[in-house]
């Protein structure tokens, strides 16, 4: 890959704002003038209480809602049709799992779309022992509580190995404990991989594990002076 390449953002935007209409033909502004950008390697905590912003802006990070207004690019992975589930992973809040395929099937699902994988089966198996998930392998979602499908979730977000995971919320269904395993193993997955990670959340115990912290106060986003000078 050229250098130029390399080093060009996962993504970047320039002065993004996202309204919604609101039933009386006016709009409800949710995100205000927004500049960031995303390197390779990055780990980002994404916080701010509910309601400031924070799945709408993972959602246009992950080229799933367009901006009202400004511009949101992908320098280094392409145009945004190309953009998942290769480029990048995305862990959504509400639980997004294929209720008709088992849990392995789920966690494998993306791989054999992508190229027919012979391995995704065993790729998925190998993903979820690293997560502590392997009893689970052949359940339903159904048969799932909250936390477990958030952490299968997370297991299928990765198996493509993107260069950006983008998760929402993926602790908010577990204990303290479960939680800082199951980013402990997160963590050595995207950090081996070298792939840049987003993942918003409430809880303080989580977003200080992460490099650098975006705080979302409503819709306007400021990123923590110290994580930037560290990021250097
Ligand atoms: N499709 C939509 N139509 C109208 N309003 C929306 C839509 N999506 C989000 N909103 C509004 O945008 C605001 C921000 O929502 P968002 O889900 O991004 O917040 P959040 O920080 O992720 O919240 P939480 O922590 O509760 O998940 C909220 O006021 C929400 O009602």
């Amino acid at each position: 890959m050229e250098g130029s390449m390399m080093d060009d953002p996962l993504a970047e935007t320039h002065s993004l704002c996202r309204s919604f209409a609101d039933g009386n033909r006016t709009r409800l502004p949710v995100l205000f003038d927004i500049n960031c950008h995303i390197d390779a390697g990055n780990s980002i905590a994404l916080v701010g209480v509910s309601g400031s912003g924070k799945t709408t802006l993972l959602h246009i990070l992950g080229g799933l809602d367009i901006p009202t207004s400004g511009t949101i690019a992908w320098p280094a992975l392409g145009p945004r049709e190309k953009l998942r589930p290769a480029k990048i992973g995305f862990v959504f809040q509400r639980p997004s799992l294929f209720p008709a395929l088992s849990v392995v099937q789920n966690v494998a699902l993306p791989l054999l779309l992508l190229d027919g994988s012979d391995d995704a089966l065993v790729a998925a198996t190998d993903l979820l022992d690293q997560f502590g998930l392997l009893d689970l392998a052949e359940k339903l979602p159904e048969e799932l509580s909250g936390g477990q499908a958030q952490r299968v979730a997370m297991a299928r977000a990765l198996i493509t190995k993107p260069r950006l995971v983008l998760a929402d919320e993926p602790t908010g269904q577990l204990d303290s404990s479960t939680a800082r395993q199951f980013l402990d193993v997160a963590l050595y997955l995207i950090g081996r991989s070298g792939a840049a990670f987003v993942l918003a959340t409430h809880d303080d115990a989580v977003a200080a594990r992460l490099d650098i912290r975006w705080s979302l106060d409503a819709g306007r986003l400021s990123i923590d002076a110290w994580a930037q000078e560290a990021r250097r």
